[in-house]
């Protein structure tokens, strides 16, 4: 996040200066914007950075302890340089949070700087390769040219200038992030994917007659039904991180160009895809793990690590209900435009038609259930609106009415985002498989049919309450669901094979090419510190003496 930052948030002079050193890696740094105290609330960050036009200094304090910075990763011991976010104060002024690039190591010695607290904050879930750390200053002083000066600037005698068009444009790097994390979501739980579809075509177990050969697990329907809405959902993702990638360089182009007009819709969806494709990655890369059965749970399945890994990416980054709220909000604003007769932008113009105060006819067809999605996040977002209003007229402030209703606007920002979803799928492998072989086309469109009815039987609640679908339809919804299971299974394998993940990328004794699984787990027992030799010394410190009463 420090070289991204450094070309989002530095004039091109200050570019010219930092970025070949950081590029070059003369310089280490990170990003610190998170403190002890808060992280999701970047306007109450603590840490303070003081002009002082004498010096033509900013001085850096961390004045509690929950101002000193938290979670930036390798602060603790690798880097020498890091990117803080502080409260500005100018002319005795608070103009809140922005930007500094701030040495806190000599880049010779390595040396903390005189006024820099700097450690690591210890053992996480995951991420144990990284030295996390937290970071404290004591009247450290840094050149006012250490301010990135893109979007705000203080001039030598202490004046300050915005110069950005949107109040959030210091937010790009976390924008820009965001929206690689749906490729990470997708990477990774492809990843997971092929380790358990690999590995539940070599597990044989249970002969459903006492003659029969014991079955492969992946022809259960049941594990089916547990793993080809991973390979479903990690397409769904790769493909909608591809179209949002579009959309964050279509922003980016019109922003140089001086219009922020796409912003928000950038943000909320950037926000929302975020917060559901982690969410989604992480829980299914655990259901990859549970289709493993015991040798699921072997950190040489390579799953715990993954499912460590990308569970944090729900967190970092903007936790999952934030982001969803921060849709929420874009959403109740498209409702409002809506009521007004006001054009609404691409993302959310399905909501135009979509008040009409009936229920949706049910139609099953790939194009209907994509129809139900958005006739659903438009119910949702209706009945939110409703109960907004409801307290609004009870009298309470409009924060208090929204913290109310959070629950069911968080509802309706993940209905949303999964009717986005559902249409980018569906169009990207159209637009994507024009040209490709029809066995191509049919096993795309399997697949995202599976995502499709999974979601529908999932809501069916949601469903009844917004769309005519009745009793038999979700029958026989089911049904087609299961299906399409069987349909998919003889190419499950080949499927996944697809993602062309080699042996040393899964780094998985369950998921290698070759499925020589027994072989793996073995070879890989063997390097327990443990087997090193036949008899423990904790035997003979501890075992014999209590077996022989004499401890
Ligand atoms: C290139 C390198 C990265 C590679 C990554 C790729 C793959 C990863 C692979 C491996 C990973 C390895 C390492 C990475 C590990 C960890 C890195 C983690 C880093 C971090 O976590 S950095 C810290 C991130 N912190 C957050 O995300 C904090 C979340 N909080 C916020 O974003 C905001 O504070 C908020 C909660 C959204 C709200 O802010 P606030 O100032 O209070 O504003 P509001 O009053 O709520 O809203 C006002 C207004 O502004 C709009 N708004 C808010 N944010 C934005 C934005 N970003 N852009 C545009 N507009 C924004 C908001 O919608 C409101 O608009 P209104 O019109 O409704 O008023
Ligand atoms: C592995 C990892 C790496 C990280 N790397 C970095 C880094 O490099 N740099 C950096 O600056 N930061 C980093 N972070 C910090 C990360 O960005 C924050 O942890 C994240 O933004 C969440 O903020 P928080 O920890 O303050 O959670 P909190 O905001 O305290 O959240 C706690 C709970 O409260 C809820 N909550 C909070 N506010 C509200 C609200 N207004 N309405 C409803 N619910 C609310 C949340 O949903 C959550 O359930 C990292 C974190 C992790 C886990």
């Amino acid at each position: 996040m420090f070289v991204p930052t450094l070309m989002g948030q530095c004039t091109p002079e200050q570019q010219a200066y930092w970025l070949p050193r950081a590029l070059d890696m003369q310089i280490i740094g990170t990003y610190a914007q998170t403190e002890l105290g808060h992280g999701t609330f970047i306007r109450g960050l603590e840490t303070t950075a003081t002009y002082d036009p004498e010096t033509e200094t900013f001085v850096m304090n961390s004045p509690t302890l929950t101002s000193y910075k938290w979670w930036a990763g390798g602060l603790a011991k690798t880097v020498n340089y890091c990117i803080v976010v502080a409260q500005l104060y100018t002319k005795g002024v608070c103009h809140g949070t922005h930007p500094f690039i701030v040495q806190i190591r000599d880049e010779e010695t390595h040396m903390p700087r005189p006024g820099v607290k700097v450690g690591d904050i210890g053992p996480k879930l995951g991420f144990n390769t990284a030295d996390n750390g937290y970071l404290g200053f004591d009247n450290y002083r840094i050149p006012r040219d250490n301010m990135m000066m893109k979007n705000a600037q203080v001039l030598k005698d202490g004046t300050y200038v915005k110069v950005a068009r949107h109040g959030k444009a210091t937010y790009g790097t976390m924008v820009f992030v965001r929206v690689l994390l749906v490729n990470e979501a997708a990477f990774n739980l492809a990843k997971a994917c092929t380790i358990a579809v690999r590995y539940s075509a070599i597990r044989r177990q249970c002969s459903p007659d006492s003659e029969g050969s014991e079955l492969q697990v992946l022809d259960y329907s049941t594990q089916q039904h547990k793993l080809f809405i991973c390979i479903a959902t990690a397409h769904a993702l790769q493909l909608n991180s591809t179209w949002l990638w579009k959309t964050f360089s279509d922003t980016l182009a019109a922003i140089k160009q001086g219009n922020v007009d796409t912003l928000p819709e950038l943000h909320a969806l950037s926000s929302c895809l975020k917060a559901l494709s982690t969410a989604d990655a992480a829980s299914l890369i655990e259901q990859c793990r549970h289709a493993c059965g015991g040798h699921g749970y072997m950190m040489s399945s390579g799953l715990p690590y993954l499912y460590a890994f990308v569970t944090a990416t729900r967190t970092y980054e903007g936790d999952y209900t934030i982001l969803l709220l921060q849709t929420a909000r874009f959403l109740v604003k498209a409702y409002e435009q809506v009521e007004a007769g006001k054009p609404l932008t691409p993302t959310v113009s399905y909501l135009s038609q979509a008040f009409t105060g009936k229920k949706l006819p049910w139609d099953s067809s790939p194009d209907g259930i994509i129809r139900a999605f958005q006739a659903l996040a438009a119910g949702k977002l209706s009945s939110t609106v409703k109960s907004l209003r409801k307290r609004l007229e009870s009298g309470l402030s409009y924060e208090q009415a929204w913290e109310l209703s959070t629950i069911q606007l968080n509802g309706a920002a993940e209905a949303h985002c999964r009717a986005v979803m559902s249409q980018n799928y569906k169009s990207e492998i159209e637009r994507l498989t024009v040209n490709s072989s029809p066995n191509v086309k049919l096993v795309l469109q399997q697949l995202y049919k599976v995502y499709l009815y999974y979601w529908a039987l999932e809501r069916t609640g949601d469903l009844l309450l917004y769309t005519s679908i009745s009793e038999s339809d979700i029958f026989e919804l089911q049904l087609r669901y299961e299906g399409l299971l069987k349909e998919i299974r003889p190419n499950a394998v080949g499927i996944v094979d697809a993602f062309d993940l080699r042996d040393e990328v899964l780094h998985s004794a369950l998921g290698s090419y070759d499925g020589n699984v027994y072989e793996r787990l073995m070879a890989e027992a063997q390097k327990s510190p443990l087997n090193a030799e036949p008899v423990n010394q904790t035997f003979h410190t501890y075992l014999k003496p209590m077996m022989k009463g004499k401890l």
